[in-house]
């Protein structure tokens, strides 16, 4: 999917929303785990219910190679259910790759090409010629960890490197690299109040903002310095939408937590367009 199409769905669904798809077999209801294949089952269920809020959904891929194979092959069940049944939804593999050159093309072709997603998470800290093979693919999107949620962003990401904090850097650097038209980043909400510094560096980028939700970011704190003209914010919620419930109505739950999300983004982008 490209960029204005994705624009275009979060203008018609009035959502910026991002689900996760991060599946854990000790909180899916137990009644599932009887099913062939629970993973894809549960996903399916919350899909089914969720996709009118939402205008992505995030696997994160530690959920199902923790798994093995049937891990693997539940995630590209997911992926094909995704591209069959909903193409206007946007997808990401959050698998946070990113290799010398060779490996790096390997491992684009196996999200891109083989699962057929739109995007994918990569760290930026092997450089270049780790990366550009990941923007190399037409029509695809590359999500650099620019600014993560976790306590551990200020061990090393926010240091000073010749005057200069090292993830300003990366956004900063990543810029010129061929290609960055295809390049959008994460930025944890749990770290809004850098949202202003680095709209200043990237002001027309797409973010991919995790940590709504569980993790206690704030949404208003991140549309308030986060948004840009064309919204440039993909929100993903995890925990906090898939394990609203561990019972039977597991899927209902989740749409309800996933409604109320949807419902405060389309008051922030009315708001927006006063
Ligand atoms: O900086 C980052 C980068 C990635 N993540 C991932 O996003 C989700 C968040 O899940 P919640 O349950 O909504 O907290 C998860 O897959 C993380 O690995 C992140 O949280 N922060």
């Amino acid at each position: 999917m490209t960029t204005n199409q994705l624009i275009k769905q979060i203008h018609k669904k009035q959502s910026f929303l991002c689900i996760g798809l991060d599946v854990d077999l000790n909180k899916i209801p137990k009644y599932l785990l009887n099913e062939d294949d629970p993973i894809f089952t549960f996903n399916k269920a919350i899909i089914d219910a969720t996709h009118h809020f939402c205008v992505a959904y995030k696997p994160n891929t530690a959920f199902y190679e923790a798994y093995g194979i049937k891990g693997w092959q539940a995630l590209e069940k997911t992926i094909s259910y995704l591209n069959e049944n909903h193409p206007d939804i946007y997808t990401i593999a959050d698998a946070k790759r990113g290799d010398i050159g060779n490996t790096s093309t390997m491992y684009a072709k196996a999200f891109f090409e083989d699962l057929g997603f739109d995007s994918v998470t990569v760290a930026p800290y092997m450089g270049k010629d780790s990366v550009e093979p990941f923007l190399a693919f037409k029509d695809k999107h590359t999500i650099l960890l620019g600014l993560t949620s976790n306590q551990g962003a200020f061990d090393f990401q926010t240091k000073c490197v010749d005057g200069v904090e090292l993830y300003k850097e990366v956004l900063e650097t990543s810029k010129f690299w061929n290609n960055s038209e295809n390049l959008m980043y994460v930025v944890g909400a749990t770290k809004a109040e850098f949202l202003a510094d680095i709209r200043r560096i990237i002001p027309d980028s797409f973010l991919l903002v995790p940590g709504v939700g569980a993790q206690g970011g704030n949404l208003q704190d991140v549309c308030k310095y986060g948004m840009n003209n064309s919204v440039g914010l993909l929100i993903n919620s995890s925990r906090g939408i898939i394990y609203a419930s561990q019972d039977e109505d597991f899927a209902e739950a989740a749409a309800k937590n996933a409604e109320v999300l949807q419902l405060q983004m389309k008051a922030i982008l009315s708001r927006q367009s006063q």
